[in-house]
C-alpha cells in the first residue's frame, strides 16, 4: 500500500477534529473526501502535509512510518498539495515559478532557456498545456491551477491533494480539471481530492471516504454508492426537494442606471449596466467568474467609485455613496471573499458576529457596548446556523472555511435589510448547511425583500433566481425569467451569447 493514515487523532483544545481517522491510498488511486463543514477534512490533508502534528497515530508510506514537522518533510516523500490560494508568484513566468522551489537551491533558476526546455517537458509529459513563457499574472485562473500542479509534479511529488480545487474554476475549466485528474491517475500519480461537489466526485474519483464529526463514517467505491447516500452519509438526514412559489413583487428596491466604469489596465470595463431588484423577487447575475461581477458589486457597495450612472437604494439615492452610508440606507452584503473583505480573521466569533451593527440598540448605548447583547446575538446565530464552533471567544481563523462562511451569511442576513447582495453565499459549504441557507434567502424574499444574488454555479442561479441576468465582459448580456430558460442557454450566454460562443460551448 502506498499511504496508510492509522488512527490519526487530533483534538484543538475541547474540539477533537480528527477522532482515529484511518484512511489507505494505493498507487493510481483517485480517493476523495467529503463531509460537512468542520468534519476533519482539512485537518487531516494537514497532518499528511506536515502542517499540523497529530497526537495520536502513525503514517505508513511504503509500509514505513514517516513523521513530518513540515511541509518541506512531506514534499521530499513525493507528498504534494494544490492549496486553494495559489502560491505562485504573479510577476514571473510560468517556468521560473514551476522550477523555482527547487532550483533555488542550486542555483539555476537563471538558466531561462534551460528552464523552459524542462518545463516544456514536463507538461508534455503529463498532458498539461502551459506556455513556459507566459507571465503568471496574465494567466486565467484554471491555467494557475495547473501551473500549481506542474511545480508539485516537477518536485516529483505522486500523492497530489487537491483542496477544494473546483472552488474557483469556470465550468469548463471543472471539466478540464477533472480530466488532468484521471490522467495523472492513468500516469501512476494518487490523488486525494476534497470537496462538497459530490458530483465531481461521482465524475472522477475510483473511492470515497464520508467524514461526519471527526471520524470516518464510511469507506465505498464510487461504483457502489450514490449522491443520494452519501449526503445522507454526510449530515446524517434527507435533503429535501425545494418548491418555491412564484414570487409577489412589488416596488423596486434597487435600481441601478447607465452605470459604467473604466477599470484600470488588467480589470473588467463596466459598460453601461440597467439592472432593477424588486421587493419580493431573488434575482440573479449568472456569468463565468472574472467578467465584471466583482466590479459591478464593489460600485453598489460603495467599494469603488464609478465614471458614470445612477443607483437608488430604497428610495434613496446612493450613487458614488460611501460603503457606510449604503449600508445605513438598507444594503446587506455577504461579499464573495470571507477572509478580505467578509470577516477579521484574528478578532472573536462574537465580535465578527457584530460587525455592522456595533452602533445600534439593542447592542450598543451611548458608545458602550452591551456584551450581554452581543454575545446572546452570536450564540443566537451559531445555533441557527448550525455554525461548528467550541466557544464565541474563539478566533474565527480557527473556524473551519465552511463554518467561517456560515457565520458571515448569518451576520448579514439577520441585518433584515431591504436589500442582501449575496456573492458566491454557498461556496466551501456543505449540501445540508447549503440547503439551509438558500431556504433563508428564500424566506427574506418571500417577507418582501430584495435578494441580488452573484454565483458562478449555474445549478444555484437556476434554483433559486426569480429573473436571471447574464454578465459577459462587463455588459448585461442578457436577462430571463424563471423558468423560460435552461441551463443550456444560459451557458452560451455566459460566452458570449450567440456571438462569441466556441462550439464547444453547445455540445
Ligand atoms: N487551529 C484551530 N484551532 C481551533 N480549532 C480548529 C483549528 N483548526 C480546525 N479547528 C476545528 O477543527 C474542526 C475540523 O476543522 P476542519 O477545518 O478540519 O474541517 P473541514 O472538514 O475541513 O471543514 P470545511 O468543509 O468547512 O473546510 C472544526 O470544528 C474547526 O473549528
Amino acid at each position: 500500500m502506498l499511504l496508510h493514515m492509522h488512527q490519526i487523532s487530533k483534538s484543538y483544545g475541547p474540539v477533537t477534529a480528527n477522532d482515529q481517522v484511518s484512511i489507505e491510498l494505493h498507487q493510481g488511486d483517485i480517493l476523495a473526501i467529503v463531509g460537512e463543514n468542520g468534519a476533519g477534512k482539512s485537518t487531516l490533508m494537514k497532518i499528511l502535509y506536515g502542517l499540523e502534528q497529530p497526537d495520536n497515530g502513525t503514517i505508513y508510506l511504503n509500509d514505513r512510518q514517516v513523521v513530518f514537522h513540515r511541509p518541506s518533510d512531506a514534499m521530499a516523500q513525493g507528498i504534494g498539495m494544490v492549496q486553494q490560494h495559489f502560491m505562485l508568484f504573479g510577476s514571473m513566468t510560468v517556468a521560473e515559478n514551476v522550477v523555482y522551489r527547487k532550483e533555488t537551491r542550486k542555483g539555476l533558476l537563471m538558466d531561462h532557456r534551460r528552464n523552459q526546455a524542462l518545463v516544456k517537458e514536463l507538461s508534455q509529459r503529463y498532458h498539461l498545456p502551459v506556455d513556459p513563457q507566459a507571465v503568471v499574472d496574465d494567466c486565467p485562473v484554471g491555467l494557475q491551477q495547473r501551473i500549481e500542479i506542474l511545480k508539485i509534479l516537477y518536485q516529483d511529488a505522486h500523492i497530489i491533494i487537491f483542496d477544494e480545487p473546483s472552488a474557483v474554476l469556470t465550468p469548463l475549466e471543472v471539466e478540464d480539471l477533472l480530466k488532468t485528474m484521471e490522467q495523472l491517475s492513468r500516469l501512476g500519480k494518487s490523488i486525494i481530492l476534497i470537496t462538497h461537489k459530490l458530483r465531481e466526485v461521482m465524475a472522477v474519483a475510483h473511492r470515497v471516504v464520508v467524514m461526519r464529526d471527526g471520524r470516518v463514517i464510511s469507506v465505498s467505491d464510487t461504483s457502489e454508492t450514490s449522491l443520494e447516500k452519501m449526503s445522507y452519509e454526510m449530515v446524517g438526514r434527507q435533503i429535501p426537494t425545494r418548491h418555491m412559489t412564484p414570487p409577489t413583487v412589488g416596488t423596486p428596491l434597487l435600481e441601478v442606471t447607465g452605470l459604467s466604469l473604466k477599470g484600470e489596465p488588467g480589470t473588467i470595463t463596466l459598460h453601461d449596466i440597467h439592472l432593477q431588484l424588486r421587493q419580493g423577487e431573488i434575482v440573479g447575475i449568472a456569468g463565468v467568474s472574472g467578467n465584471g461581477q466583482s466590479e459591478l458589486i464593489r460600485c453598489l457597495t460603495g467599494l469603488q467609485a464609478y465614471d458614470t450612472g445612477q443607483v437608488m437604494l430604497n428610495g434613496t439615492d446612493v450613487t458614488q455613496a460611501s460603503a457606510g452610508m449604503i449600508r445605513e440606507a438598507g444594503l446587506a452584503h455577504i461579499p464573495e471573499d470571507r477572509y478580505a473583505w467578509g470577516s477579521a480573521p484574528a478578532a472573536t466569533l462574537a465580535e465578527n458576529a457584530l460587525v455592522g451593527a456595533e452602533g445600534r440598540h439593542p447592542f450598543s448605548r451611548s458608545g458602550i457596548l452591551n456584551l450581554r447583547q452581543v454575545n446572546a446575538h452570536a450564540a443566537h446565530l451559531i445555533q441557527d446556523y448550525d455554525v461548528k464552533a467550541a466557544s464565541l471567544f474563539q478566533q474565527m481563523a480557527s473556524l473551519s472555511g465552511g463554518n467561517a462562511q456560515k457565520l458571515i451569511v448569518a451576520r448579514e442576513i439577520a441585518r433584515k435589510t431591504p436589500v442582501l447582495i449575496a456573492c458566491e453565499p454557498t461556496r466551501g459549504i456543505d449540501i445540508g448547511a447549503m440547503e439551509y441557507i438558500h431556504g433563508q434567502l428564500i424566506e427574506k424574499r418571500d417577507q418582501g425583500d430584495g435578494v441580488l444574488l452573484v454565483s458562478s454555479e449555474l445549478s444555484e442561479i437556476m434554483d433559486l433566481c426569480d429573473r436571471i441576468y447574464v454578465m459577459f465582459e462587463g455588459r448585461l448580456n442578457g436577462e430571463f425569467i424563471r423558468g423560460e430558460v435552461d441551463e443550456k442557454t444560459l451557458g452560451l450566454y455566459m460566452l458570449g451569447g450567440n456571438r462569441h460562443a466556441p462550439q464547444t460551448a453547445l455540445g
